[in-house]
């Protein structure tokens, strides 16, 4: 079958290296960098993309002296214009069915409008394009990207600055893998997703119907008394922590999360050490067996032995009174049946279902981000320790976390947060994720504050507009950017994505343009119009 086609814009006039070759476009389209053309000579067909260009005049040499003329004379411009053709530099990224470049003389020609499943398996050279995803579409075309789930599982990183629609994108993608059709089946990624700032909340009520397509189970996490049955209050179980985890905890705690006094870590540690991993929730879930633990500490006759002197030991008690009021009292945290457990992460399994841990100042207000990366941790080593059992009793299960504001809970050297308890846990993930069937989002603002080790680690990148001090890193993490499109990355317009690696079917790095749909695009986090916002009447 042959390929349909679009346009003729232009003609190929010479071919260079391998896969490069220059060629004349009218200036009556507008092409942008990145762009897909497709090539036909005589019969055969390549995708290029554009990689340079410029739009040049027959007049342009400054040596002839007509150009001092005609730019004196009113009707100078429109001469120019009636002379000017694009000068267009293309690699083919993609040959069908043969191995040639094109020849000089071949024509370049737009993508076509077609979009059905056929043209689309043709256009990719996948079997079949309904086993993929179809994201976005391809910039200057309305040829849907494919991603193959596959692919998911080697990890994905949506990076961007602020307001350059990251947010928006993972909405949509959570909207799409929230209603996959595969083989004719209605089903879903299952999810469990870190909501920094309640940009998907609406998920689990007004807006269920957007992500309810194969999912039996969307529930919200709070972290507060729960305001209607659609929330549930977060708790977790510190029986999955070591008495070091759990020392360096409580001890962090105390100097903001930063800083750990080894000596104080290492008593706790010792103390909580004495006790079974079975007793930890009662021990410092409860108020009384915190005051047990104090109580232990103060009595202790062997501490003195140990080297530890009875100003560590108080430094640990009041450390222990910030956790007693902070995670036991005021976020009441800590629970023997906690409600995310192995359980429910199989329920997730089964219901293809939606978790939002709502870290927003709504549902976890006055939360510190030391406490959010206890949770983070906790909900990694949950995911990991249900998906190895699973795996080792012959199922295999997916379940996909989204993890917002990365930076804070696996920052990179030059970050000023410590993250011991959820960087240790999250490169497990990371590094056994595959076998075992996890798959990251990490999502920020700020891939240079990302640890650069697991940046390595993801496979796939939707990149948006980005800060001109992460191009460095997002170039290495990427394995590098055709420079066409690198170069625009600090200026990329909101709503438009470079897609690279292993879950696009294109193979190479492509722009893609995420379609506006408005009902995804009202959502708690959204940034209102300030204009519209000014002119409200503020009496109502
Ligand atoms: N695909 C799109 N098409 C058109 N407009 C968009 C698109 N994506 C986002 N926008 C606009 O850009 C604004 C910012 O987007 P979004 O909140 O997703 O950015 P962000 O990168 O997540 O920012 P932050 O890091 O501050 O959360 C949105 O409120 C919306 O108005």
């Amino acid at each position: 079958m042959m390929l349909a086609e679009g346009k003729t814009i232009g003609i190929v006039l010479q071919k260079s290296e391998a896969s490069s070759i220059q060629g004349l476009l009218t200036p009556e389209y507008e092409v942008s960098p990145g762009q897909l053309f497709l090539i036909k000579d005589n019969n055969k067909l390549s995708l290029a993309r554009l990689e340079n260009y410029e739009y040049i005049n027959e007049f342009y040499d400054e040596k002839i002296p007509i150009v001092k003329n005609i730019l004196s004379e009113n009707t100078s411009f429109d001469l120019l214009n009636m002379n000017t053709v694009i000068k267009a530099e293309m690699s083919i990224i993609k040959r069908y069915g043969h191995n040639s470049s094109p020849m000089p003389g071949s024509l370049i020609k737009t993508l076509p409008e077609e979009k059905d499943e056929s043209f689309l398996s043709e256009f990719y050279g996948v079997k079949n394009a309904a086993d993929y995803v179809k994201y976005g579409r391809l910039a200057g075309s309305d040829i849907p990207l494919l991603l193959d789930l596959n692919a998911v599982t080697m990890h994905v990183g949506i990076f961007g600055e602020t307001g350059s629609g990251k947010s928006y994108n993972m909405r949509y993608l959570i909207y799409l893998f929230s209603n996959l059709k595969i083989m004719g089946k209605n089903t879903a990624l299952p999810m469990i997703i870190i909501d920094a700032n309640g940009d998907y909340v609406d998920f689990s009520n007004i807006n269920i119907d957007l992500v309810s397509g194969g999912r039996k189970w969307i529930k919200k996490y709070v972290i507060r008394d729960p305001k209607s049955d659609t929330e549930t209050r977060l708790t977790i179980d510190l029986s999955l922590f070591t008495p070091k985890d759990l020392a360096d905890f409580i001890i962090s705690l105390k100097y903001g999360g930063n800083e750990i006094n080894s000596l104080q870590s290492n008593l706790l540690d010792y103390i909580i050490s004495q006790h079974d991993q079975k007793e930890y929730n009662n021990l410092l879930g409860k108020e009384e067996g915190i005051s047990l633990i104090q109580q232990e500490i103060s009595s202790n006759q062997n501490l003195k032995e140990l080297g530890f002197s009875s100003s560590t030991a108080r430094a640990v008690i009041s450390a222990l009174e910030i956790f007693k009021d902070r995670i036991v009292k005021r976020y009441k945290l800590i629970s023997n049946s906690s409600s995310i457990n192995e359980q429910i992460l199989d329920v997730i399994w089964k219901e293809k279902g939606l978790a939002i841990i709502d870290f927003s100042a709504d549902g976890s207000p006055g939360v510190d981000i030391p406490t959010k990366q206890l949770i983070v941790s906790y909900i990694s080593r949950l995911l990991l320790n249900y998906l190895t059992k699973a795996k080792y009793s012959g199922s295999q299960r997916l379940i996909a976390f989204v993890i917002e504001e990365a930076q804070n809970y696996i920052p990179s050297n030059d970050y000023p947060i410590s993250a011991n308890i959820t960087k240790e846990s999250l490169v497990t993930l990371a590094t056994q994720g595959r076998k075992f069937g996890v798959s990251l989002f990490l999502v920020s603002q700020r891939p240079a504050f990302v640890d650069k080790y697991v940046l390595s680690m993801l496979n796939t990148f939707f990149f948006h507009r980005i800060y001109h001090e992460d191009l460095k890193y997002v170039m290495s993490a990427s394995g590098g950017l055709p420079e066409s499109l690198a170069k625009g990355l600090t200026s990329l317009d909101t709503g438009y994505v470079i897609v690279s690696g292993l879950m696009s079917a294109l193979k190479v790095p492509a722009l893609v343009r995420i379609p506006w749909d408005p009902r995804l695009g009202s959502y708690a986090g959204s940034v209102e119009r300030i204009d519209r916002v000014l002119i409200e009447d503020s009496s109502k």
